[in-house]
């Protein structure tokens, strides 16, 4: 499914109305009539509530101004709250003032008013409709719209967004100033980024997304290129029943140090619950007779010293074909010599690599390298994206255009893990957002390397694999919400049933 931005919107918007011959009042009627279904959908009755809606000058209010005319046939109990009488209206809005009047709608005016009456007002209402802004934001919303906002969040009931919550960026999902905090938004045609991205995810509640007329064939106009990862976007190598251990490749989980002996072993296990035929794991010896005591579907490749040292590699070799994937990195330690071994690795092998946690902290050091590699999967969090390009947190995180920009730039793919983890090959940019708190703890990040790499080496390409991965170890997370408190290993144990949801 797309995601858009403001601007994509508006230019939909312009095409349909200019082009098309749709008139703007026929999408605005729809637009405010699907936010009516949606909130009957989820309220049940509505003509035993009572509704306040809060509208702006723009056309965000003007689709409010139809809710409120369009509630008027469940029930009495509507109010309309505009912010002032003097204010340039647009012109959809302000027809639907007109009409809205006409049907004897009942419409009050912030400027009239103390901030008590208003909190008294909203207070007195079930349900509080947030038709302030939509997509026409462009600015830190200030007062009085700060505070009545501020208020709504307050003391409102149920709060409806329309569009988007207002004070939330279209395009970043970022606060301009003040943010309503909805219980439900409904969109129209497109979740926007701003749907998708922190805090604007929170802050929409839970999303509805209604068709309101804009031709399908107009949607070419928009670039391809953001997409929220759906069960139909996942694509998992098929598992022909004629097969043998050989059929679903080779993975070597490269990792592990004397402080970090679980994370090589949960990569392993990602690894194996992806459905890799065999899973290796080549480390230091107590890490690899650790993981065997835990896992021993695992292939012990043991090497005789507490780190990884270049000395390994030659040992490493002999363990590759042109069918393996490595995940590099899984608890490796940041070692001198262990960067030695890391540098041969990425100098050496051509096989497709996951580079994860550690591996990514010794790769910062000779970045370069990446320009003549071709198949490496990047799966850094905030802090080690931040750290790797030098760049601050605030900088690095939800940023979906660095993240193009840096796959561009060593031409990888990228997944930029985190509530919602941005995929991208440079080109086209998936949006995860499937898992809960049970992945918010050590190890998750291992799981996810291991299963991407398990993918790979079923014949998954770099970039299906890694939104599968995503999708499917958020989904494992869902399929049983332990609220945090599990084991990252029962996320495992899920693994299977997530998968058999999106293939079967
Ligand atoms: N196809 C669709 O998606 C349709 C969407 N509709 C609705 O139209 C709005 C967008 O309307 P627009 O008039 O462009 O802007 P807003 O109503 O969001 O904003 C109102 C107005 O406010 C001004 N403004 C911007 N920032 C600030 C600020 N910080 N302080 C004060 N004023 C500000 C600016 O001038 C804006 O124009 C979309 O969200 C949908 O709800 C159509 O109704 C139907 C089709
Ligand atoms: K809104």
């Amino acid at each position: 499914m797309r995601v858009v931005t403001a601007s994509e919107m508006k230019k939909l918007d312009e095409k349909t109305i200019k082009n098309i011959g749709i008139p703007s009042l026929v999408l605005m009627e729809r637009a405010g009539i699907s936010v009516v279904e949606a909130l009957w959908r989820e309220l049940g009755n509505l003509s035993n509530q009572s509704f306040l809606i809060i509208c702006g000058k723009g056309n965000n209010g003007g689709d409010g101004l139809v809710i409120a005319r369009e509630l008027l046939n469940f029930t009495e109990a509507v109010k309309v709250l505009l912010f002032d009488s003097s204010e340039k209206l647009s012109d959809d809005n302000r027809k639907n003032l007109e009409l809205f009047k006409n049907v004897g709608g009942e419409v009050m005016y912030i400027q009239n008013m103390n901030y008590d009456d208003i909190a008294q007002l909203i207070e007195n209402y079930d349900v509080v409709v947030d038709a302030i802004f939509g997509t026409g934001l462009s600015k830190p919303v200030t007062s009085p719209y700060n505070e009545i906002i501020d208020l709504v969040n307050l003391y409102s009931k149920y709060t409806v967004s329309v569009d988007l919550p207002s004070g939330i960026s279209a395009d970043t999902g970022k606060i301009l100033g003040a943010a309503v905090k909805a219980d439900l938004t409904v969109t129209f045609e497109f979740p926007k980024v701003g749907h998708i991205l922190f805090p604007g995810r929170k802050l929409t509640g839970k999303l509805k997304i209604a068709k309101i007329g804009i031709p399908r064939a107009l949607q070419d106009i928009l670039p391809s290129d953001r997409f929220l990862i759906t069960p139909n976007t996942i694509k998992i190598p098929e598992r022909l029943r004629e097969s043998n251990k050989g059929t679903f490749g080779k993975v070597i989980i490269v990792g592990g140090s004397p402080n970090y002996i679980g994370a090589p072993l949960l990569s392993a296990l990602g690894a194996i619950r992806a459905g890799a035929g065999l899973v290796y794991l080549f480390g230091p010896e107590k890490v690899v007779y650790n993981a065997v005591q835990f896992e021993p579907g695992i292939i012990a490749c043991p090497f005789n010293d507490n780190y990884l040292t270049e000395k390994a590699f030659d040992y490493l070799l002999r363990f590759v074909d042109k069918k393996t994937v490595i995940v590099l990195g899984p608890g490796l330690g940041r070692e001198k010599e262990t960067e030695d071994f890391v540098k041969k690795v990425l100098q050496n092998l051509s096989v497709p690599m996951v580079i994860d946690a550690d591996g990514l902290y010794h790769l910062s050091n000779f970045k370069d390298i990446l320009g003549s590699k071709q198949n490496i999967v990047l799966t850094p969090h905030p802090g080690e994206l931040a750290r790797f390009e030098n760049l601050s947190v605030e900088k690095v995180k939800y940023n979906y255009i660095l993240a193009e920009e840096i796959a561009i730039k060593y031409h990888t793919i990228l997944a930029l893990k985190d509530v919602t983890t941005i995929i991208t090959n440079g080109k086209n940019v998936y949006f995860n957002i499937t898992g809960n708190t049970s992945l918010s703890k050590g190890g998750s990040g291992d799981i996810l390397s291991g299963l991407i790499a398990g993918f790979i080496s079923q014949g998954g390409s770099l970039l299906d694999s890694t939104i599968a991965a995503s999708y499917i170890l958020g989904r494992a997370a869902e399929l049983y919400d332990f609220e945090g408190r599990n084991k990252i290993t029962e996320i495992l144990d899920l693994i299977p049933q997530a998968i058999r949801e999106v293939v079967s």
